[in-house]
């Protein structure tokens, strides 16, 4: 599996080369299904009994969970934005801030989350506000390191845009860190992606990250 995940089909070989599901008619409950098994077994290695009444569900709760914390690997930056592009004038910075994410880390497949910064300089286009918390989501909802996620969302941003420059700043809590491992309850990791004039032109870059830690 690359860093873009694989796609539902390959999933679903992976299933069936298993041996399980053979004839089953749909991708998404052949998986399901594959994975609550998993689930059942994880359970039972865990000393605990799969068939007691408040688990009896758990495994098809779980790879529902499982399923809905990794749907960004059926989704691309460019379904989400459309056609939510624009063409404008405006040419300054616009940054959204504050955007909330729920990631699971590739190490351990515990969560990680915080908020994203994102800024971008138009160059005779804008896009769709709300489309950028979607892209947000696309990278957020994988396996991921916080490092990757970040470059994910500009790499997008300058792929579905062609801005004059892209920012974005990732501050993260990491569960990995705080309820097992070295346990620090306060650590906070901050990772940034600048492009084009964010990057090269010292003025803007100031003005993004002033943008980007709430001053004006
Ligand atoms: N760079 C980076 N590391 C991460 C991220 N999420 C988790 N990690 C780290 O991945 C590393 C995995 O290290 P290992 O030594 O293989 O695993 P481990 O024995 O479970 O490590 P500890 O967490 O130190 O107990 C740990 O240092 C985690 O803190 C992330 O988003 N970025
Ligand atoms: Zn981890």
């Amino acid at each position: 599996m690359g860093s873009s995940g694989s796609t539902l089909r390959q999933r679903f070989d992976a299933v069936r080369a298993l041996g399980a599901h053979a004839d089953a008619t749909s991708f998404d409950g052949a998986i399901d299904d594959e994975l609550a098994a998993t689930i059942e077994r994880q359970l039972e290695l865990l000393g605990e009994d799969p068939g007691r009444d408040g688990l009896r569900k758990t495994p098809s709760r779980v790879a529902a969970a499982l399923r809905f914390l990794t749907r960004g690997y059926d989704m691309s930056a460019d379904e989400v934005v459309g056609d939510a592009v624009f063409s404008e004038s405006y040419r300054s910075m616009v940054m959204v801030r504050d955007i909330e994410f729920y990631s699971l880390c590739e190490h351990h497949m515990l969560p990680f989350f915080g908020k994203v910064h994102i800024a971008y300089l138009p160059n005779g286009r804008v896009v769709g506000l709300s489309k950028l918390p979607r892209i947000v989501d696309v990278y957020a909802r994988r396996l991921q390191v916080q490092e990757r996620l970040t470059e994910e969302i500009a790499d997008a941003i300058e792929r579905v845009l062609h801005p004059a420059g892209v920012g974005v700043v990732v501050e993260a809590a990491h569960l990995c860190m705080m309820m097992r491992g070295v346990e620090k309850q306060n650590s906070s990791t901050v990772t940034s992606a600048v492009r084009g004039a964010v990057r090269d032109c010292p003025m803007t870059r100031d003005e993004f990250l002033r943008l980007a830690h709430g001053r004006r």
